[in-house]
């Protein structure tokens, strides 16, 4: 306690002249984000110091960016921790770098169209699921459902399919009118086991799910719990005990605290441990299926990743390095100016393609623990962030009926009553995507992005941050700046569009002043499959059916965990349109 104690004065020493809001001794901020919200505690902040404050949580000091220009302009000088992979500490970037270049081609344009069927598959069968909710209702049945628990379901589904060719039977696994444990988007359910029933319409979409994913039987249940456990659980804030303790005390003594925390579980600490468990074991189970499936042999450095059409195996492109990633952001468009278009690969061939990268001065691939690592990250990254934006859009929508006009007219003049989306339709969903981003707006799902400044100090603004300082990219509130978005707790999703008289005022002041999926070279690689599976769904869903808020519903209670989410889940009552 006396060296977390002499802790505060020494880096508020270290980063005099930054101004911030008072800090406890020994707790620092922490009341505040607890009492407020982490987002709405740096919004009040922003409005109190400026764009740039100290803020600390126990014995972590940390600097915030609340403005969206000055984020963008330190994304090339402020390196990020690794937060999301284990292994290789100091040589974390290069690590990264060549992680990130595994991942790439699996997000090219041309492997986004392949997942298209699946995706439509996975917001079909949702969208049957919720007729039949619709249905009961008008026979005096329940009709209640948690909308966020669905969708959260449907995305753990499009991951699986997409991924790793696999069907989690996520969608089997809820029951939005059962209640029960409402603290994960997709959890709960009790049936994780049973075989999802693929909706028989009249596309290939259906047809495409059933034939080409490998069920996994329990997988559903178990991981949809404990990917909703791991969000919720394992955040500092709104986890275990021990976790806030830990920002109380010097880096040195936290071992010690983790033992303990093992010795006397907390029950946020032992869902954690469980879900955990459950998430690891799934991976396992994926890798050691794919191993069978492919042979040992192959995967020892074999392309794996197959063209969208399945007939011939990706071009001789020789293993992923590191070295082939500068930049690996703007991999996609160095296709582009090279006159070729970055390849597709099959859906299902993720594991392949991270199996297959090598580190270029050693040739040695990831160990073990390092994929699982990389399984684990997608299966979270695609999971609960795309089902909050989704819930967010739902609710929105639900609560302006003049954009639920807009939106049902836009999808009845493209698509009509009788057609899915396609991938020439997407581009002409204008609206559907302006509500889908007007939503992550009003709510970023990944409501902060943490960096580190590294090796030496940082600009920021006015002031110098010292090297190793955390700093905190706050993009609720970046989100939130009335100097940037006129309104900004409204929900006008024309201010995306082009025509808007809102939309140059935001546009020509701040550029990439909307970024739910981060800044820079860092930024969130899935943004685009994200975006593609939000149209897909919000179009299969009100193509067919509107959603009415329960009582109690608005406001909307949230809470900022790891991610921004409904804190007790979205309850709706679906309502067939014809
Ligand atoms: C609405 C949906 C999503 C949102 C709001 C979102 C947001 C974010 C944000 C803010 C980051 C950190 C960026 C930064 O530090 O600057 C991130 C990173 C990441 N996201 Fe997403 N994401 C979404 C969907 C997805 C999907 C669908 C996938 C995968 C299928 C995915 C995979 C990842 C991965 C792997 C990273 C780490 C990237 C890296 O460190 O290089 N995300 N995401």
């Amino acid at each position: 306690l006396v060296l977390a104690a002499l802790q505060y004065p020494y880096w508020r020493l270290r980063l005099a002249g930054i101004p911030g809001p008072f800090n406890w001794p020994l707790v620092g901020c922490i009341p505040q984000v607890m009492r407020h919200g982490g987002p709405r505690f740096f919004q009040r902040c922003h409005q109190q110091y400026g764009p740039v404050f100290a803020v600390s949580f126990g014995s972590t000091p940390a600097v915030v960016v609340a403005s969206a220009d000055l984020m963008r302009q330190y994304r090339a000088t402020v390196v990020p921790p690794a937060v999301l992979y284990i292994g290789m500490p100091h040589r974390w970037d290069d690590f990264w770098r060549l992680v990130r270049s595994a991942w790439q081609p699996a997000f090219s344009s041309a492997s986004l169209a392949g997942y298209l069927p699946r995706m439509t598959a996975c917001a079909e069968q949702l969208a049957g699921r919720m007729e039949d909710r619709a249905r009961d209702a008008d026979g005096g049945g329940g009709g209640r459902v948690d909308m966020w628990r669905e969708l959260g379901a449907m995305t753990l589904q499009v991951v699986g399919s997409t991924a790793y060719g696999v069907d989690f039977g996520a969608m089997g696994a809820t029951d939005g009118a059962a209640g029960g444990d409402m603290s994960t988007a997709a959890g709960g359910g009790d049936d994780g086991g049973a075989k999802a029933s693929v909706d028989p319409g009249p596309d290939t979409a259906a047809a495409v799910a059933s034939s080409t994913s490998a069920q996994k039987p329990g997988y559903g249940r178990h991981l949809a719990r404990a990917c909703g456990d791991f969000f919720r659980y394992g955040s500092a804030f709104y986890g275990s005990r021990y976790s806030r303790i830990a920002l109380l005390l010097p880096p040195s003594l936290r071992p010690l605290l983790v033992w303990l925390a093992h010795k006397l579980p907390d029950r946020p600490f032992t869902r954690l441990l469980r879900a955990r468990a459950v998430l690891s074991d799934t991976c396992h189970g994926l890798i050691d299926d794919w191993k069978c499936q492919h042979g040992q042999g192959e995967q020892q450095g074999g392309q794996r990743g197959r063209q969208a059409n399945g007939s011939a195996a990706l071009p001789p492109a020789g293993p992923v390095t590191a070295a082939a990633t500068a930049a690996p952001q703007e991999e996609e468009e160095g296709h582009a100016a090279a006159g070729g278009k970055a390849p597709a690969v099959e859906a299902g061939s993720f594991l392949g393609l991270i199996l297959s990268a090598r580190d270029k001065a050693t040739g040695q691939g990831l160990s073990d623990s390092q994929v699982v690592a990389q399984v684990q990250t997608f299966i979270l990254g695609g999971y609960e962030t795309t089902a909050n934006a989704l819930s967010f859009a739902v609710y929105n929508i639900a609560t302006h009926p003049e954009v639920e006009a807009r939106l049902v007219a836009e999808l009845d003049s493209e698509l009509g009553s009788d057609r899915l989306p396609t991938a020439a339709d997407l581009p002409r969903l204008v609206y559907t995507e302006a509500v889908f981003n007007e939503a992550m707006r009003l709510y970023p799902p990944a409501h902060a992005a943490p960096r580190i400044a590294f090796d030496e100090p940082t600009q920021v603004g006015r002031f110098t941050v010292p090297a190793g300082t955390p700093i905190i990219l706050a993009i609720y509130t970046a989100h939130h700046d009335p100097r940037v978005w006129p309104r900004p707790e409204e929900f006008i999703p024309e201010r995306f569009l082009p025509e808007s008289p809102l939309h140059p005022q935001v546009a020509a002041r701040v550029p990439g002043a909307h970024a739910p999926f981060g800044y820079g070279s860092r930024m969130c690689i899935g943004w685009k499959f994200a975006v593609q599976e939000a149209k897909i769904a919000l179009a299969c869903l009100y193509r067919r059916l509107r959603f009415e808020l329960e009582p109690g519903q608005v406001p909307l209670p949230v809470v900022a965990a790891l991610t921004l989410a409904p804190r007790d889940g979205l309850w709706v009552r679906p309502v067939a349109r014809r």
